[in-house]
């Protein structure tokens, strides 16, 4: 029995039962959409994946030795409509393909709660709304179905029409090999501002920043490039690894004392209470609404800035540094 985890949910409390004979129809082949048709394929639901063009997604189905078709199609006769097209993306095929063919008792499904939670999309009452939210990257969601195991994957209800709409999202993270893992309950106000601030302050954000704050800190004393790539970037895996498998007193453990003293006496001057006040200011933009309306906006502005901000790490000195130095570390890494 866990003393602080709410319930988790595992092989035994799912049942797949409950989408087994459902038609389903995945929207979107990208990182997650791969990951969800392949593994719920595999699982042996009965899954149809819709695309909107036949562009490299479709591409990348066929070669994959699925059969895309058109959006309109794959929604022909479904069930639970899975939406993973990228969140800016869903409230127009929503409105445009799905709206129109939607009939009480169909499923909408999510694997991030953005469009319900901020209202992008308002479905009818007459529909069940629910979520299964891997906590990883897609390519993780498959490579560790393929290997006998699965992600964390949170689910969580918004609408439940027909009153098994926890069963039906716990089969479907089950078909994901959720399961195998454990599978958390949340509402989609939980998943999607808390997902937001992650990505934002750590993940993706935040730890970008450091790495590159870290990497121009050591050029800019005049050490090599390469040696500040390694140093500042390249080991942050194989440091997050250790962190991953035994937590953060396991990482420092596995450190020198040196590192350990060096660390943990240098890491809250830098990241001191100043931005932590920092950090707060944007959570609470996410929760207010905020940081979605500045993101709506930019994307219905063609995601210029994005780009521009994209465009400026693809020509970075750390990036082209890195683009060389992998070469020679991925030779190393041990064989699959
Ligand atoms: N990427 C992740 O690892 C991850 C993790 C957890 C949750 N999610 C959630 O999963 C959902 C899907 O995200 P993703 O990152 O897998 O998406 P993605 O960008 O990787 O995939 C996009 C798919 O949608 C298609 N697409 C792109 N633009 C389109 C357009 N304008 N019209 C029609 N189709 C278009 C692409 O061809 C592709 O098939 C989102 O809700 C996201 O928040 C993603
Ligand atoms: C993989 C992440 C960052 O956890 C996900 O939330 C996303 O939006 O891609
Ligand atoms: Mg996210
Ligand atoms: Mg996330």
């Amino acid at each position: 029995m866990s003393k602080v985890l709410g319930k988790v949910y595992t092989e035994n409390d799912a049942d797949l039962k409950y989408v087994k004979d459902k038609n389903i129809a995945v929207l979107g082949y990208g990182s997650q959409g791969r990951a969800w048709v392949l593994n719920l394929l595999d699982s042996g639901l009965n899954v149809k994946l819709g695309l909107e063009r036949e562009g490299n997604s479709w591409k990348k189905a066929q070669e994959d030795g699925v059969k895309p078709m058109k959006t309109e199609d794959a929604l022909k006769g479904a069930d639970i409509v899975i939406f993973l097209v990228p969140d800016m993306v869903q409230r127009k095929i929503y409105a445009e393909k799905v709206k129109p063919v939607l009939k009480p008792g169909m499923d909408l499904v999510f694997a991030h709660g953005f469009n319900i939670h901020y209202k992008l999309i308002q479905p009818p009452e007459n529909v069940d709304v629910y979520m299964a939210a891997p906590k990883a990257p897609g390519p993780s969601v498959r490579e560790f179905f393929v290997k006998g195991g699965g992600v964390p994957v949170l689910v969580g209800v918004n609408q439940d029409y027909s009153g098994q709409a926890l069963q039906k999202a716990l089969a479907i993270a089950k078909g994901l090999g959720a399961t195998k893992a454990g599978v958390l309950e949340t509402t989609f106000k939980e998943e999607t501002e808390t997902d937001l601030m992650g990505e934002q302050l750590d993940l993706v954000g935040g730890l970008t920043a450091m790495l590159r704050a870290t990497f121009h800190t050591i050029v800019d004393l005049g050490y090599r490039p390469e040696m500040a790539y390694f140093e500042a970037i390249n080991e942050m895996k194989l440091i997050t690894d250790q962190i991953y498998e035994k937590g953060l007193s396991g990482m420092l453990r596995a450190v020198s004392d040196t590192a350990k003293y060096g660390g943990l006496t240098v890491g809250t001057y830098v990241i001191n209470d100043d931005v932590k006040k920092r950090m707060k200011e944007k959570a609470e933009r996410i929760k207010s609404g905020k940081f979605a309306d500045e993101w709506i906006e930019e994307y219905d502005e063609g995601s210029k800035n994005l780009a521009s901000l994209m465009d400026d790490l693809d020509n970075s000195l750390e990036e082209q540094v890195g683009r060389e130095l992998r070469e020679i570390v991925l030779r190393g890494q041990p064989k699959k």
